[in-house]
């Protein structure tokens, strides 16, 4: 058949290289015009197969340009992040020491002092011991992480330059990455070596991560699963001992403080916050977090800290506990040693989402990054047809979910739903990204394990029977229209969780207590043997 008019026009749009610019989307729609003049009402067939051949061209260059255009603005609103990301970097670099990296910690120390103020505690933060600055340069030495770094205080005077404050808000710490059987504190390098031609690698996974105060905790939140009898009297008694005997700090959630004073106008001293912006702030006040429920309650309190974590003491008070190794009738000995430190603890990664609306046009979605600590699930809600999602992984095409849906999973996320969907049990210290399908309809299609680095992008064609619905641990459900995508890569602030023995001995704990993994009976001696 020889091609019309409008094919012509229509090919003209196809750049050489088979990519579409922004430009083939006008052209494209330009041949839909031209054809729909141009195109003779003749009732023959050959007319009618040729006009709608050209009609299908037609759709298919415009669904490639706006996808490519979604593509570009994902790429864009991760570009945008990364620099962000640097610019904060660089600014904490140029005040290392001095200034926290993110602009809203510089409110910090107004609120906090407020907030001293109010509760007639300055004296004893003036009494604190702080190190000196020379001390915070030197005390790590290259290879740790020291909490000061990034934790410490600062103010701005007028012209906006760093003053040095002479307030120690929160307990510093250091961490140290230690190898196997090796009980020394000296800090080792933990990445890629390169001497003499060769290069090795420190072994990272099988090193267990300690945090050593370096000044005493002052204060500690404490977050509790609603609902529960146990948990509001542990709650309680916990609350007066950490006053009476440790001396701390406590804050609560507005819920759990109003019950706490019905009970007994005692609790009277414990702290709670108003609103989110109160909330935005707590890790700047918070050397401890104790959570008294199941893994529910320790996703919930990851959640609270959309930045740094502090240190999460989880204490099992629900039925499975992957998370939760503490022992609630034995928290005085816990929370006794914890608070004396060093600690043993867990680096739980997070993954941070960004999900970008075809609707938003050229502008991206206001909201902020949403932190996940289990997984991000793009599924098919209530929809009774297949997902169609189509997945990048740093803009190269992966493929097509076509099922029930798709799970982005920490590793500590491994053994929650990514589990119940075929996805393998992965040591929450790995670092790396689980892609694992819900019911594909697909002989095929096995789950995969990516490194830490990618960014994933997961999108709904343009061309999709239904919308799809991302939920974030569980909760949250968003909406994705057709054009709508999630754009997904690891956070840089992890959730420190403290360890009942070591990382690897309470994740093996918790696969075998909790899930009774690969429990049989033991073959019995007699029978059939190899001679
Ligand atoms: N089919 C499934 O297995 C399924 C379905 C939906 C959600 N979930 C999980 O539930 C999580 C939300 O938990 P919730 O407590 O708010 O809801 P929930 O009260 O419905 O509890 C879900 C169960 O998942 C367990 N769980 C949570 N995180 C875990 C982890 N990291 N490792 C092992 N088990 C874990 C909890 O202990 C609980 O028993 C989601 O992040 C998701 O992973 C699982
Ligand atoms: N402080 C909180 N405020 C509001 N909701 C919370 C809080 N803590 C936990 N939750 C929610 O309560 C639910 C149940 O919590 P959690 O998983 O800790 O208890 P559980 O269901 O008894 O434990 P398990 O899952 O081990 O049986 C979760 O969905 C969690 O998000």
């Amino acid at each position: 058949m020889a091609p019309s008019k409008g094919d012509a026009s229509v090919s003209c749009s196809q750049p050489e290289n088979g990519f579409l610019n922004s430009l083939s989307l006008l052209s494209s729609e330009k041949a839909v015009q031209e054809l729909l003049q141009q195109s003779p009402l003749q009732s023959t067939d050959d007319h009618l197969i040729e006009f709608s051949d050209a009609m299908r061209t037609v759709a298919k260059a415009l669904r490639r340009a706006a996808e490519g255009k979604a593509s570009a603005q994902a790429e864009a609103a991760e570009w945008k992040r990364k620099y962000e990301l640097e610019r904060a970097r660089n600014l904490h670099l140029e005040h290392k020491g001095f200034l926290n990296d993110s602009t809203t910690y510089i409110n910090c120390h107004m609120l906090e002092q407020s907030h001293r103020e109010n509760n007639g505690d300055e004296e004893r933060t003036e009494n604190l011991g702080s190190p000196s600055n020379e001390q915070s340069e030197h005390c790590c030495g290259s290879n740790g992480i020291c909490s000061h770094e990034v934790l410490r205080d600062g103010d701005r005077d007028s012209a906006s330059k760093v003053v040095p404050n002479k307030f120690a808000r929160k307990a510093s710490f250091k961490l140290s990455w230690c190898c196997k059987g090796d009980q020394s504190d000296q800090h080792k390098h933990d990445i890629v070596s390169f001497e003499r031609g060769n290069i090795t690698t420190a072994e990272r996974s099988s090193k267990q991560i300690s945090l050593k105060w370096e000044s005493q905790p002052q204060t500690v939140i404490i977050l509790t699963k609603p609902n529960s009898t146990s948990v509001r009297i542990l709650c309680a008694e916990m609350v007066r001992w950490l006053r009476e005997q440790k001396k701390l700090d406590i804050y609560v959630e507005p819920r759990v403080r109003a019950e706490l004073l019905t009970e007994s106008s005692y609790y009277n001293f414990v702290h709670t916050w108003k609103d989110e912006t109160e909330i935005i702030l707590l890790h700047t006040k918070v050397d401890l977090v104790v959570t008294l429920g199941g893994d529910g309650t320790v996703l919930w309190a990851a959640s609270m800290f959309k930045g740094p974590v502090p240190p999460v003491v989880p204490f099992s008070l629900g039925s499975l506990g992957f998370m939760t190794p503490f022992h609630s009738e034995r928290y005085r000995e816990y929370l006794d040693s914890i608070l004396k430190g060093p600690i043993s603890i867990t680096l739980r990664h997070r993954l941070q989402c960004h999900v970008i609306r075809e609707a938003a046009k050229n502008e991206y979605e206001t909201e902020g990054p949403i932190l996940v600590l289990n997984e991000v699930t793009i599924d098919r809600g209530i929809s009774s047809y297949l997902t169609n999602l189509e997945c990048y992984c740093d803009n190269s095409f992966v493929t097509c979910v076509q099922g029930d849906g798709l799970i982005l999973s920490t590793t500590s996320g491994s053994t929650a739903y990514s589990l119940a969907a075929g996805g393998s049990m992965v040591h929450p210290q790995v670092p790396g990204i689980l892609f694992t399908p819900i019911c594909p309809h697909s002989l095929s299609f096995r789950p995969l394990i990516l490194p830490e680095h990618v960014t994933l992008r997961v999108q709904v064609p343009f061309n999709s029977r239904s919308h799809a619905w991302a939920s974030f641990d569980g909760k949250d459900r968003k909406r994705l229209a057709a054009g709508d995508a999630l754009v997904c890569s690891m956070a840089p602030w992890p959730v420190p969780t403290a360890c009942q023995v070591d990382s690897t001995s309470d994740f093996l704990n918790s696969i075998h207590d909790g899930l009774h993994w690969n429990l049989r009976k033991t073959q019995s001696f007699d029978g059939p043997r190899d001679t």
